[in-house]
């Protein structure tokens, strides 16, 4: 019982990425991996909730979680059939769960993710570990970003400062500076792709740029990359993190006004926004850095790359692939590798990142059916 499978559903709503996983040390072995994507009718249907008001919120809310539920079980069956695998061999499933409200700070901090994890576990029959993101919260922390501990486990070389970055709807740095004495830090730098999506979808029906042939296919706007870069978010001192509620389109169009630009310009400017963010970030906290990593989906768009390369001219440029875990499954890796820390009872956050008080074991812990006397599974 030494495999895992992680469950990520991130900020781009695109769908569910499910991995199969196991542990070696020092190595990571993926066995299996699969993104089950959204329909266009639910992924519009989470958006109205991520961004609704309204008198049956409620009602929908509940109503998400369980299909979520279900589909993150079903994501999971699926995955484990493609690794060839009984679901009794799998120690657990991490479940990170769809973020539908992320307040980290003022006077009630909370994170809400959906996906109901007891569906998860009483259809998969699987131990279910979910809602990593409350407990760091309870102590003081901003409950995100996660994935730095992972990072730091995977990427960590001694005498090289390097970094990773988490290039998703939004975007998270991670500092591993080399050294015993130093601690690794981290970060959400800002958006990473979603600004970009929604900009593509809005102009061209497209749900992403591809390869972002058309932000280069734009000049750079410095005027509008100033105004973008003026949101104090950007030079806020960690610890920090943020999500679709501060970065979205209508803080986009809010920026837009009075400028007049080809909507190329503004792809291009976009993708220059996620670049600046980030290296801006590493010059501040990281100077010595010989190294970025680069994981997520954004580690797939070539212009996007190049305008961060060309911002960090003294950084080697790498993506997790290089290193053995393709860029697109290291998220819900960290996810299966944070619920084996929590059955081992070891804690999953980095309080320097995160600002908790201290290290705390994070998720709860569903019971998968094995000795319940009961192999039954709902339809
Ligand atoms: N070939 C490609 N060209 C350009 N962009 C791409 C490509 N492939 C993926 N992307 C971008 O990556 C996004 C998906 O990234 P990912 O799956 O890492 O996001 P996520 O897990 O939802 O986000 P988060 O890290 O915020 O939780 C897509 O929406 C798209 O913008
Ligand atoms: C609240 C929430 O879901 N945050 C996500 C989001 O997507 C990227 C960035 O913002 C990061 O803080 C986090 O995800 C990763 C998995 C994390 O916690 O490390």
């Amino acid at each position: 019982m030494d495999t895992f499978i992680g469950l990520m559903s991130g900020t781009s709503l695109d769908g569910i990425d499910a991995a199969v996983v196991r542990f070696p040390p020092g190595r990571v072995e993926l066995l299996a991996a699969r993104t089950t994507p959204f329909t266009r009718e639910l992924r519009s249907e989470l958006l109205a909730l991520i961004q609704a008001t309204g008198t049956d919120l409620l009602d929908r809310f509940g109503e998400l979680d369980h299909r979520l539920g279900r589909l993150f079980a079903e994501a999971a069956t699926g995955v484990c059939d493609q690794a060839g695998l009984e679901p009794g061999r799998v120690a657990a499933i991490g479940s990170h769960g769809l973020t539908v409200l992320h307040r980290p700070t003022g006077e009630t901090p909370f994170s809400l993710q959906i996906g109901d994890p007891n569906l998860i576990a009483e259809r998969t029959g699987i131990t279910t570990v979910a809602d990593f993101r409350r407990r760091d919260l309870a102590a003081g922390g901003q409950g995100a970003p996660l994935v730095p501990a992972f990072h730091a486990a995977l990427f960590t070389r001694a005498e090289q400062a390097r970094a990773v970055v988490n290039i998703g709807g939004m975007a998270n740095l991670t500092l591993l500076p080399g050294s015993e004495e130093a601690a690794v830090t981290g970060f959400d730098t800002g958006p990473g792709n979603v600004l970009l999506d929604a900009w593509i979808q809005q102009q061209l029906g497209q749900p992403y740029d591809r390869d972002g042939a058309w932000a280069a296919s734009g000049s750079v706007s410095e005027e509008l990359l100033a105004a973008l870069l003026a949101d104090p978010y950007f030079t806020l001192p960690p610890p920090k993190s943020t999500g679709r509620e501060h970065f979205n389109s209508t803080w986009l169009q809010d920026r837009l006004r009075g400028f007049e630009l080809e909507p190329e310009a503004v792809q291009a400017t976009l993708a220059e926004l996620t670049a600046a963010s980030i290296a801006v970030a590493i010059e501040r906290e990281a100077q010595g850095t010989t190294e970025l990593i680069v994981c997520g989906g954004g580690a797939y768009n070539p212009d996007l790359l190049q305008r961060i390369g060309a911002r960090l001219p003294a950084v080697k440029l790498s993506v997790s692939d290089d290193y053995g875990l393709a860029a697109e499954w290291v998220e819900a890796v960290a996810f299966a590798w944070l619920a084996q820390k929590a059955l081992e009872g070891k804690p999953g956050n980095v309080p320097a990142v995160t600002g908790a008080a201290g290290k705390r074991i994070l998720g709860g812990v569903y019971p998968g059916t094995t000795g319940c006397g009961e192999d039954s599974k709902p339809e």
